[in-house]
């Protein structure tokens, strides 16, 4: 085994771990795992025995079998065997709908031997009725997103849980980061899962009730509210891969603290819970093989280099896959569309005919404002290709599994340094190689400061060495050695073209307009200590417009914008007034 590999894998079998004989063979024919990760050799006994489990363990390294290989060793096991009537055993709780739909497809593949044991999944944008019935027919294991959980739990009678074991929270603390903290108590409480419920639950006696209740978190990373969390679902919970952070846990006596939406902490700068959370969850542990790295780009020069940098990669590596993180979904739409119409040779070259895609690969998007079905083929589709650009919001940063994805580039800042971890953990996923590229701006430096202080180190990516790799009307040119990035002549020229590009494509002008407003309003939006890093007032806003190809200063650039500005201004104002009456008081 490789160093890479000991890391990752355990050095004993399925069977050693007390799994059935045949799952295990399933394990190995069917998924074709020969042996089991680390944490799915730690996680494994103390799930099977019944006790509650909180997970927390790097991306890509097996959590999802870690959870549910026990749940089928178990039901397989019932004798007479479980039947579609006697309802939901366990129910995985997932944030978004394509991990809900790809803890289902594994779950498929791994109870291909076990027909009787019924998978199911109930989401969001899914046909309601279509899923009461099939609810009403029986699910044994049940995937679910909160929203829609919750909405069956209180609508469809026919929904038979009395014989619910399992409940799992897979990326538990995204679960809560997405609002949903009063839909979660909710479900406890309807499922009777608060660990105060447990002694006191009415049974309903059936030939399953002599099993306890067993809940299970799972995480990359922790935060307040999933300790919260944990403190409210799990009894005795044994920790797996935290032992360092077991103190954050035991520390945290605000048990009755209600979970706050998102909403409700924005602005909140008083309290600072990541600061408090930060000092007590120490490092991160990331994929060892993972190569970090951060490339300083001026605000105007920022989309030159993305697109530069993309096009440099796949010819390198034609047959790759990268993933390009932005902040807001109308930033996903106006750069997919870029380059799916952006041909090469531009029309400043006139002489060459010959026009080609600017990235010569097939680009996928993926964002929350995107209709079902069509997250649905973009998901699938990604994860077919061998060659593939995909750009997307955060939806995409949690728990989903592409096969093969090379890079990860973040074009738009993480903000929380828990988003930075689980964004470049769609790489170098279970020992395979992997690369990551931070953008940062000049003023956006002290931000790598942040992520030191988890242990999370990154080298700088010489961007000057690619951009001088790039030649300009065919030829290779000859730079100054000390030229900036803003007056580089790859940079000036790709920015010409690009803009006259844009200008003369109303569609894609608009989008760029709208990518713009919402870009500067999810800069604002940052949270907490972050403000001090991404300040609003440090933008160069006409650098933000070149940055989406306009020519226009942003003034110019769409009445929603004007209209947002002036709300702020209102909204500052009247802080400020607030503020000056409060200090006018005390004096
Ligand atoms: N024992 C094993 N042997 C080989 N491959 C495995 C094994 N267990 C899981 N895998 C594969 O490893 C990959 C990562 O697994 P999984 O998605 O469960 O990781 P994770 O820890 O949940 O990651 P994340 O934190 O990003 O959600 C998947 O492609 C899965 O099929």
């Amino acid at each position: 085994m490789t160093k890479e590999a000991n890391d990752i894998f355990a050095s004993c079998s399925f069977d050693s771990l007390g799994l059935d004989s045949s799952l295990c063979q399933q394990l190995r024919e069917r998924m074709s795992f020969q042996v089991p990760t680390l944490v799915q050799s730690q996680a494994i006994p103390f799930i099977l025995s019944g006790r509650h489990v909180l997970v927390n363990a790097a991306t890509g390294t097996g959590k999802t079998i870690a959870y549910l290989a026990p749940i089928i060793h178990h039901l397989q096991r019932y004798n007479p065997r479980i039947e579609r009537s006697d309802g939901t055993f366990a129910l995985v709780l997932v944030p978004t709908r394509e991990l809900c739909m790809q803890v289902y497809e594994i779950l498929q593949k791994l109870l291909h031997r076990f027909h009787w044991i019924v998978p199911g999944y109930i989401m969001g944008g899914e046909n309601r009725s279509k899923e009461k019935a099939r609810l009403r027919k029986g699910i044994s294991i049940l995937v679910a997103t909160p929203g829609r959980l919750l909405d069956h739990l209180k609508n469809t009678s026919s929904f038979l849980r009395t014989n619910l074991r399992w409940l799992i929270f897979d990326e538990a603390d995204r679960i809560l980061e997405l609002g949903f903290g009063k839909e979660i108590e909710e479900i406890l409480d309807l499922l009777g899962s608060r660990q105060s419920m447990s002694a006191c639950k009415e049974k309903v006696m059936s030939r399953f009730s002599e099993f306890q209740r067993q809940n299970l978190l799972l995480s990359a990373t922790l935060n307040e509210k999933v300790n919260c969390l944990a403190h409210i679902s799990l009894e005795n919970p044994v920790t797996v891969g935290l032992e360092e952070k077991k103190v954050f846990i035991e520390q945290q006596t605000t048990l009755s603290k209600q979970f706050r939406s998102p909403g409700s902490d924005v602005d909140d700068e008083s309290e600072q819970p990541d600061r408090h959370l930060n000092s007590l969850n120490g490092d991160y542990s990331l994929p060892t093989q993972l190569v970090q790295r951060y490339v300083k780009v001026p605000c105007g020069s920022r989309l030159v280099v993305l697109i530069s940098i993309l096009k440099d990669l796949f010819e390198r590596e034609a047959s790759q896959k990268i993933v390009v993180f932005f902040s807001t979904c109308d930033g996903v739409d106006f750069h997919y569309s870029l380059l799916r119409d952006f041909k090469w040779p531009s029309k400043l070259q006139p002489e060459l005919v010959q026009k080609q895609m600017f990235v010569r690969c097939r680009t996928f998007r993926l964002h929350g404002n995107m209709d079902h079905e069509d997250r649905r083929t973009t998901f699938q589709g990604f994860k077919a290709e061998k060659s593939a650009l995909l750009f997307c919001t955060d939806v995409a940063a949690r728990g989903l599994d592409f096969p093969k994805v090379r890079c990860i580039i973040q074009y738009d800042s993480p903000g929380e340094s828990t988003e930075y971890v689980h964004r470049v953990g769609r790489t170098a996923r279970l020992g395979e190689r992997g690369d990551s590229l931070l953008f940062l701006q000049p003023v956006e430096m002290d931000y790598l400061q942040d992520l030191q202080k988890h242990g999370v180190l990154l080298n700088e990516y010489l961007l000057l060495k690619i951009l001088n790799s790039f030649p300009l009307y065919d030829q290779k040119h000859h730079v100054n050695k000390f030229v900036s990035v803003e007056t580089h002549p790859w940079v000036l020229f790709l920015q010409k073209a690009l803009e006259s590009f844009i200008l003369a494509e109303s569609g894609l002008k608009k989008l760029a307009k709208d990518a713009f407003c919402s870009w500067v309003r999810a800069y604002a939006a940052h949270r907490g200590d972050l403000k001090r890093i991404f300040m609003v007032k440090k933008l160069h806003l006409g650098h933000v417009a070149r940055s989406f190809g306009l020519k226009e200063q942003p003034s110019l650039v769409g009445r929603s914008f004007q209209v947002h500005t002036k709300k702020r201004k209102k909204d500052q104002k009247q802080k400020g007034m607030t503020k000056k009456r409060r200090v006018a008081g005390k004096t």
